[in-house]
């Protein structure tokens, strides 16, 4: 694939045979940090070959982690509980690496963060997690909450509050950092806790590095003991539910049979739930162990879900969306507006583009299906990963052919997706493009 590319996505008579989920990218996010403050190696069996993953390497590498490749997996030699300070990191797009290194940061005496992607990542709010690490006695400095970032440490635990409502990435980074802390810490969440999946991944995570963690049933307080240390461990990336609920929705619009494998059933990851939300839709969807069989081609109708639960599959969902009967709302789902792209109202001014009714409050974005999509123009990736693989499943569906700008962002987390696709026997045009 070029450095940099566009894609025409043609329609698609129907979809058929079978792929293997790509390998969970908040998984490989969790487990590489924690295996970077074990002392000792650890094996990451079937790690993510996506940028995100890349972007966290290179950071860890900088902080003194060293990483070996063997075949799917990676060895990863730790740094305990001693970063190196006095680095610069670049998480590049990754919003999840960036919010956990900075918290880790604070074992530093001082760490830099930059971006290369200003109008995506350097857009995206901090404050709420460089509050939390001030409170501590950390020292930051940031351009209004935002990317470039200086943090200098040490810090002290005990107890600390923490705004849960923008992103859980805080208060995940503040998990990760406190068995590293002397007297550990307790932290209170406060608002409306979005995004709740990844905060038990986090959880769950630490436990299998040996460390030990107490959470209220609401995630309202969660206490992590000090002293503790990261145990090296033999890991193994499970399926990604995200970017598979891509492939799934796009069974579920078209005619034919996909079978996705690897999947498990019992999960942590919040887009687990998208299974259940097409079965609801009234798509075929059948388990069998950990492969999901969807046969393609039956109506859908429309439903209104808390998308907040499966928050990284909406936009999947919503290309299913587009081909139910009714209107279809995702309510709760104000973080997306903080992600990559404003995940709300671009993807409205998306499909409004395409044809299609849709709306949008704060904090909910609606859309009314149609039969009848003509496709035939180019679209705006908004540099998003998750709005490419919307407009990909939109793609296929449609009448004529679409073109989605910038699609070498589906590198951050699934560099398989169009290959995927194809595999499916979807037919996808790959322009390589110069940059200006
Ligand atoms: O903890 C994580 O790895 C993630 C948490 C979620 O973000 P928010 O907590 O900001 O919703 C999710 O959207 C992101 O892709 C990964
Ligand atoms: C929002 C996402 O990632 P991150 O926050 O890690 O950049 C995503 O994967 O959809």
């Amino acid at each position: 694939m070029p450095e940099r590319f566009d894609v025409t996505v043609h329609p698609a008579r129907e979809l058929r045979g079978t792929v293997t989920a790509q390998p969970s990218k908040n998984y490989t996010t969790r487990y590489l940090i924690a295996a970077a403050l074990s002392e000792g190696t650890t094996r990451v069996r079937g790690v993510a070959t996506s940028d995100d993953r890349h972007a966290l390497q290179e950071c860890l590498e900088v902080w003194g982690a060293r990483f070996t490749a063997e075949g799917p997996d990676l060895l990863v030699e730790g740094f305990g509980g001693q970063p190196r300070s006095g680095q610069t990191l670049n998480p590049h797009n990754a919003g999840a690496v960036a919010r956990f290194l900075m918290a880790l940061a604070a074992l530093t005496s001082r760490t830099d963060f930059v971006t290369d992607h200003p109008d995506s990542l350097g857009r995206r709010p901090h404050g709420d997690l460089l509050d939390a690490l001030a409170q501590l006695g950390a020292r930051v400095q940031s351009d209004s909450g935002r990317l470039p970032v200086r943090i200098e440490g040490p810090v002290q635990g005990e107890a600390v509050r923490v705004r849960a409502s923008a992103s859980s990435q805080y208060t995940s980074g503040l998990i990760f950092l406190a068995p590293l802390l002397e007297q550990g810490l307790e932290i209170h969440l406060e608002g409306d806790i979005k995004s709740p999946g990844p905060l038990r991944q986090t959880l769950h995570t630490l436990e299998v590095f040996g460390v030990r963690t107490e959470a209220n049933a609401d995630l309202r307080r969660i206490r992590v003991p000090g002293g503790q240390r990261y145990r090296a461990a033999e890991v193994t990336v499970p399926g990604d539910y995200p970017g598979s609920a891509a492939l799934l929705a796009a069974a579920a619009i078209r005619p034919g049979e996909v079978t996705v494998r690897n999947l498990l059933e019992h999960d942590l990851q919040g887009e687990r739930e998208a299974v259940e939300v097409l079965q609801a839709m009234g798509a075929d969807l059948r388990r069998d162990g950990d492969a999901i069989t969807v046969r393609g081609g039956r109506p859908l109708r429309a439903l209104r879900r808390d998308g907040d639960r499966f928050t990284d599959a909406v936009q999947a969902l919503t290309a299913a969306a587009a081909s139910a009967q009714g209107e279809t709302t995702w309510e709760n789902v104000a973080t997306l507006r903080l992600k990559e792209c404003d995940r709300i109202s671009d993807t409205r001014t998306e499909l409004l583009r395409l044809g299609l009714e849709a709306r949008e409050t704060e904090s909910s974005l609606s859309v009314i299906g149609t039969d009848r999509l003509e496709g035939g123009i180019t679209a705006d990736g908004h540099g998003d990963h998750r709005m490419i693989m919307m407009l990909s499943l939109l793609a296929l569906r449609a009448e004529r052919p679409i073109t989605i700008t910038g699609a070498e962002h589906i590198r951050k987390s699934y560099p398989d997706f169009f290959g995927h696709l194809r595999r499916l026997g979807a037919q996808v045009e790959v322009h390589p493009r110069q940059e200006t």
